[in-house]
């Protein structure tokens, strides 16, 4: 398993609330929690940026960390990101902030240590770009967004 730095900003995460941790064995994201003080009213089409209590630093460029919605909140309630896909930069460390949209019809009430959002950690590879006049010629070339037909 990776070791990855975390600085616990919010004393209540570890305390109250679990860390974020992977929920069975298998799982590939860790859960984020809404460090409010209240429950919070998002209305339809309401977008806010919500605390984690939780700081990393990957530190390593050739990783990043992902940001991505929980499934059951973003099918059945239309909770999701107001950013669509959070990435967090391996030399980011600042708090992980969680932008939730909801983009349903009904209001939902997100409360104090809900779990929101999960957290993926993702290799990443930096590429140079090298600039050419032309590229040598692929089966696709230029077509694109559609181009193979519907079915
Ligand atoms: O859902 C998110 C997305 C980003 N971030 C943090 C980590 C990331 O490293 C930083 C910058 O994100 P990004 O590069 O996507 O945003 P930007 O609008 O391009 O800001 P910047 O100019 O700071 O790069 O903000 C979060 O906490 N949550
Ligand atoms: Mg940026």
């Amino acid at each position: 398993m990776h070791a990855l730095q975390a600085r616990i900003l919010d004393p209540r995460l570890g305390q109250q609330w679990p860390l974020p941790h992977y929920a069975t064995e298998g799982s590939a994201g860790m859960d984020l929690r809404a460090m409010l003080d209240a429950p919070l009213t998002l209305e339809p089409g309401q977008t806010e940026l919500l605390p984690t209590g939780l700081a990393i630093h990957i530190a390593d460029p050739g990783l990043a960390a992902m940001i991505l919605p929980r499934s059951g909140l973003g099918h059945k309630h239309g909770i999701v990101l107001g950013n669509l896909v959070g990435l967090i930069d391996s030399d980011y460390q600042g708090q992980l902030m969680v932008s939730c949209w909801n983009r349903g019809h009904q209001t939902f009430s997100i409360e104090p240590g809900e779990r929101i959002a999960q957290l993926v950690l993702v290799p990443v590879l930096q590429a140079k770009l090298e600039i050419v006049d032309s590229f040598d010629d692929s089966q696709r070339g230029a077509g694109g967004f559609g181009h193979t037909g519907s079915n």
